[in-house]
């Protein structure tokens, strides 16, 4: 720990025992006095961050400081609360700072020591001291707009955000407009039209992937819209989102969430929120001719993974055990789609999909200046050489991050960088039941995923799908109308029926858990656009992510 200029240093009483503590602008700490017979050596403390007697707290962990007094109302938390007795009975004024202490599995708690002074006079410079190093902490939010989807994952979106986090934002002085979704799209379409975005320094999604995934497209349109890019044009620029997105996880898989922070908890994420973390992302933008059709963020599949979702869709009443019997329904009917994939390899310069360099916070090729970034593809379109690849295709994935989960720990592809432009696409030939069945394991456990004749993996800027049979309009429509609904009777008993010989020739693209009924995409991964980390955005401080 670099030594830093004391800004307040006393003796101060801690749970009985007198401490030495000092404020400076990066930590406050505090050690107990000891009696000079019984010296001890005082160990370093920042690492674990805390030795034998020894507590140290950088400042930008500090959730809130409030000035607490014996049986008054606590200000912040609006409830009445009792200070700890201090044995020594002389210490009538107190102060008690609330803090982030890191667990285990990437896991933040918030934890809170009470400091008993000797006179009030020094209790208030205390608090005033603290407090002036807090303002100081312009990235952290105090305004933001909450959406929460009452029906993500087992339906405790309201619940989580009661219980686990607005207690957390009230604590950290944050305010709150909440707003409980009413249906579909309700939040994209409240973000793109009505909400005063100047009020705000953030956007909270309390839900799942499919959620966050409506709040970015109603963030990135308006931005779009109100900077006026055409978002039709797959050439076009986007304009990065000035507003950050937290997420709370409250849904089935909660991707986004863990790849970022490295767990799906709603604490954590709230914590990484009141701290003001955040990390960039690349979004791809996918379009057919020059119709625009959906961002991305975390994977686009076509074949195995659009089959899943498709059918999950319809099971969405099984809750998240849907997934589990689409996968398995899916993995048995063994289909595979014929078509041609071309795409633009990226640069060296941001590693390869078989590299094994994990993107933390922090990573050098996702830190690389966005000016760099864009100075780099602009003299790179001299000499874009596009790949072309035919063939009948298990599945075709693009991983936009590693897209890690508690099942999937390492993800599609655990080198996908979060936001170095590219994207890793993956694909899966057609090869046997139990080739594929092997590839698909190795997304639970250590092998490389990539190591089979069958798949190959390509870092890519951007690439065109285009199915060997043309879809008729009347095949989108159904397919558009089967992922929208989930009466689908007579279509799957067609699908299902094996005397039937109509095995469909198109998949579905899998986009971020939403269907997109279109075969054929062009997709083209965006420059960066920044959000707030818990979402976790999984890792943390512009660094979603501390996997
Ligand atoms: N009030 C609502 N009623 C019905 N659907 C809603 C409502 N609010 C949002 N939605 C939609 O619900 C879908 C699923 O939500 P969400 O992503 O939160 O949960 P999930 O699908 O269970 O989780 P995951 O996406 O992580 O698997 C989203 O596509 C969203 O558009």
């Amino acid at each position: 720990m670099e030594k830093q200029p004391r800004l307040l240093c006393s003796q101060l009483s801690v749970g009985g025992r007198v401490c030495d503590v000092t404020l400076s602008s990066s930590f406050l700490s505090w050690r107990e006095v000891v009696d000079s017979s019984k010296k001890r050596t005082a160990a370093n403390v920042y690492g674990p961050l805390k030795a034998a007697g020894s507590h140290c707290v950088p400042v930008c962990e500090i959730i809130a400081i409030q000035e607490t007094e014996e049986d008054c109302p606590s200000t912040n938390v609006g409830k009445w609360q009792k200070v700890p007795q201090n044995p020594a009975g002389s210490n009538q004024h107190a102060f008690t700072v609330s803090y982030v202490e890191r667990t285990l599995k990437h896991r933040w708690r918030c934890s809170e020591v009470t400091l008993h002074c000797p006179d009030r006079k020094l209790c208030l410079q205390w608090v005033q001291a603290i407090r002036e190093q807090l303002a100081l902490l312009t990235i952290r939010p105090k305004r933001l707009l909450v959406y929460i989807n009452p029906h993500g994952g087992k339906q405790r979106g309201k619940r989580i955000y009661e219980q686990k986090v607005a207690p957390i934002f009230s604590r950290a002085s944050i305010t709150t407009d909440v707003i409980v979704t009413e249906r579909a799209n309700h939040a994209r379409d409240h973000l793109k039209t009505e909400a005063d975005l100047k009020k705000y320094d953030g956007v909270v999604c309390v839900g799942g992937d499919g959620m966050f995934s409506e709040i970015m497209h109603g963030l990135i349109s308006r931005t779009q819209c109100d900077s006026g890019v055409d978002q039709s044009c797959a050439d076009e620029t986007l304009i990065p989102c000035g507003l950050r997105i937290g997420i709370i996880p409250a849904g089935s898989t909660d991707c986004i969430c863990y790849a970022t922070v490295g767990c799906n908890d709603p604490v954590t994420s709230a914590l990484h929120i009141v701290v003001g973390d955040s990390q960039p992302l690349d979004v791809c933008s996918v379009h057919q001719n020059n119709a625009f059709l959906r961002y991305s963020v975390s994977l686009l599949g076509y074949g195995f993974y659009g089959d899943v979702l498709m059918d999950s869709e319809r099971k969405r009443w099984m809750g998240p055990a849907r997934y589990d019997i689409s996968g398995v329904k899916t993995f048995l009917s063994h289909r595979y789609y014929e078509g041609t994939i071309s795409f633009l390899p990226a640069d060296g310069s941001v590693g390869t999909p078989r590299d094994k360099i994990q993107c933390r916070s922090g990573c050098n090729i996702c830190q690389l200046p966005s000016a760099d970034k864009a100075v780099y593809k602009v003299e790179d379109k001299n000499k874009d050489v596009w790949q072309v690849i035919r063939g009948k295709f298990l599945a075709i994935n693009a991983a936009c991050m590693s897209c890690a989960c508690p099942r999937s720990p390492k993800g599609l592809s655990p080198s996908a960088h979060l936001a170095d432009g590219t994207a890793d696409l993956i694909l899966v030939r057609k090869c046997s039941r139990l080739d594929f069945l092997r590839h698909l394991l190795r997304h639970t456990n250590k092998n490389d995923q990539f190591d089979h004749p069958f798949v190959e993996v390509y870092r890519v800027r951007q690439f065109r799908f285009t199915p060997r049979y043309q879809e008729t309009d009347s095949e989108l429509d159904l397919r558009e109308a089967e992922g929208s609904s989930s009466k689908h009777f007579f279509t799957q008993i067609c699908r299902e029926h094996q005397a039937c010989s109509c095995a469909p020739t198109h998949s579905s693209w899998n986009c971020d858990g939403e269907i997109l009924p279109h075969g054929a995409i062009q997709v083209s991964v965006q420059g960066e656009q920044k959000w707030s980390k818990n979402i976790p955005m999984g890792n943390s401080s512009s660094e979603v992510v501390q996997s």
